[in-house]
């Protein structure tokens, strides 16, 4: 079957005034149908400029980006895209920004309705669908976000750190929620995390990236028994602590290294 994305040495260079800053050069990776990976490292290394690059955001300076077999040219249907800010429409209903993205796309029908409202259900929103996003707690809002999100059935999911402004225990809640309802669905995800424990949580492959230029350092695979487990509970199992340490390490060299 083919990947879902593929990146065949992708490079991208900033251009300023002056300068070209080479953000990530060389870049090979394949993510097939299903699997979550998780792209971490030390800041600037590059993370958000491939999830920009995949969202067709950015146009690489070099190499291709293929969305199942397809380069793309600019944003696709095919791929979500979620932030760690929820951007819910203040004025809008909670129900009308999780149908917005149908209504953009102009895929609003009552069968698409009707699954985003279950969505909503889902994701223990059910008796929210009249409120306004002013009265819902930040980690009711971002799951609202991602309703809106899987509503429109991307192929691929893109997760910018949308955890990371949350607190703790809602966060560690969010992430079995996502984990479940994206394994439940089959859907493909690629997350930037700063969290090492919650990239290895639910994740079927952590990809450590190293900065100056961004380039893959190690590729981590995630046993089947803590990618089986609600992330909650990974975080208990043997072999996570020596895992976590492991990818710690090698995080710190390649940190390190550039200085
Ligand atoms: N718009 C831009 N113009 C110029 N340089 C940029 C721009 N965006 C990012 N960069 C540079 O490209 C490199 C990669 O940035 P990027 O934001 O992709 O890294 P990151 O790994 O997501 O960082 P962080 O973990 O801090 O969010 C960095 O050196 C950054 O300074």
């Amino acid at each position: 079957m083919l990947p879902v994305v593929e990146l065949k040495e992708v490079t991208h260079a900033y251009l300023g005034d002056r300068e070209a800053s080479l953000a990530i050069e060389d870049l090979n990776l394949s993510v097939s149908q299903g699997e979550f990976v998780s792209l971490v490292g030390p800041s600037g290394c590059g993370k958000t400029t491939i999830l920009s690059i995949i969202a067709g955001l950015l146009q690489p300076s070099r190499g291709e980006v293929l969305l199942s077999g397809r380069k793309t040219a600019g944003p696709s249907p095919e791929v979500g895209y979620m932030l760690q800010q929820d951007y819910l429409f203040p004025w809008r209903t909670i129900e009308d920004n999780a149908l917005l993205g149908l209504e953009l796309t102009g895929r609003l029908t009552g069968s698409s309705r009707a699954k985003s409202l279950q969505l909503l259900a889902d994701m223990g929103l059910e008796g929210k669908e009249q409120a306004y996003p002013a009265q819902l707690s930040g980690g009711m809002r971002q799951r609202v976000a991602l309703v809106r999100t899987l509503a429109t059935d991307p192929g691929l999911l893109l997760l910018d750190e949308p955890f990371s402004a949350l607190d703790y225990q809602i966060k560690l809640q969010l992430e079995d929620l996502v984990s479940e309802t994206l394994m439940r669905r089959g859907t493909t995800a690629i997350l930037v995390t700063h969290d090492l424990s919650e990239a290895i949580a639910v994740s079927s492959r952590v990809i450590l990236l190293q900065p100056n230029p961004g380039r893959i350092r190690r590729i981590f695979e995630i046993p089947e028994a803590i990618r089986r487990t609600p992330p909650l509970y990974a975080r208990d199992l043997p072999g996570f602590a020596e895992l976590f340490h492991e990818v710690w390490k090698e995080m710190e060299l390649a940190g390190r290294e550039e200085m």
